[in-house]
């Protein structure tokens, strides 16, 4: 089973997964961009703000998922894994392109395997702000709140609007409560 775990930058998806590293010691952990070698090159030049043109930076995105597909994620289809993102950060954050698009493209850099269930833990804006406040923020962050407030909508609209098994949890909550739902979403059947 492929899970995948969005949420906007801070939402707080390396807090759960490292929970989710003692839980599942077993499962395959691994991210969007930077899972492979490739992807951790691409993943440099893309936080780097290396690329001026929007599209281009789509492409950098969809190569990595290209690769994380081949190498990550079809050899461990029999087994759980637990990836940092997924194609649902690639539409979300395509803002300027459409969705219907962006399935088809997501489709062909996935060969049609998207995950089998999506957690998304959705931030209210004070807590945006509160967490960013706190960090050196890459070159997508430097966008704003409002660009990620929009971002965190469109996954909303994306997820809800794809047939595939999601859970969307307040990010806002305490550590110890977001565990105990993943917990239990992903052991569901
Ligand atoms: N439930 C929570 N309550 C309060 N603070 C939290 C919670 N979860 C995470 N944090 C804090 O918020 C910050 C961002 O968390 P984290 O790095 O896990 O987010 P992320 O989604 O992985 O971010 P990014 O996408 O930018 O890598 C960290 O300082 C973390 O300690
Ligand atoms: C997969 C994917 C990611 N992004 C953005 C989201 C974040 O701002 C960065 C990745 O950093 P993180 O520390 O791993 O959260 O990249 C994107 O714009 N498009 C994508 O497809």
């Amino acid at each position: 089973m492929y899970v995948s775990i969005e949420g906007i930058d801070t939402a707080g998806k390396s807090t759960q997964l490292d929970i989710l590293r003692n839980k599942f010691p077993d499962a395959i952990f691994t991210k969007e961009p930077g899972g492979t070698a490739l992807g951790i090159k691409l993943r440099q030049m893309i936080l780097n703000g290396e690329a001026n043109s929007n599209i281009a930076e789509m492409f950098l995105f969809l190569a990595d998922r290209a690769e994380h597909t081949k190498e990550i994620i079809i050899p461990n289809l029999d087994k759980l894994i637990i990836s940092d993102r997924s194609f649902i950060s690639g539409i979300a954050y395509a803002l300027e392109e459409n969705i219907e698009k962006l399935i088809e493209l997501n489709k062909l850099a996935t060969q049609n395997n998207f995950p089998n269930k999506i957690i998304l833990l959705e931030l209210s804006k004070d807590e945006l702000i509160n967490r960013l406040s706190k960090k050196k923020n890459d070159s997508i962050e430097q966008r704003g709140i409002d660009y990620l407030l929009s971002i965190q909508s469109r996954m909303k609209e994306v997820i809800k609007n794809i047939n595939i098994n999601h859970i969307i949890i307040d990010a806002s909550e305490k550590i110890e409560v977001i565990e105990k739902q993943i917990e239990d979403f992903v052991d569901a059947k």
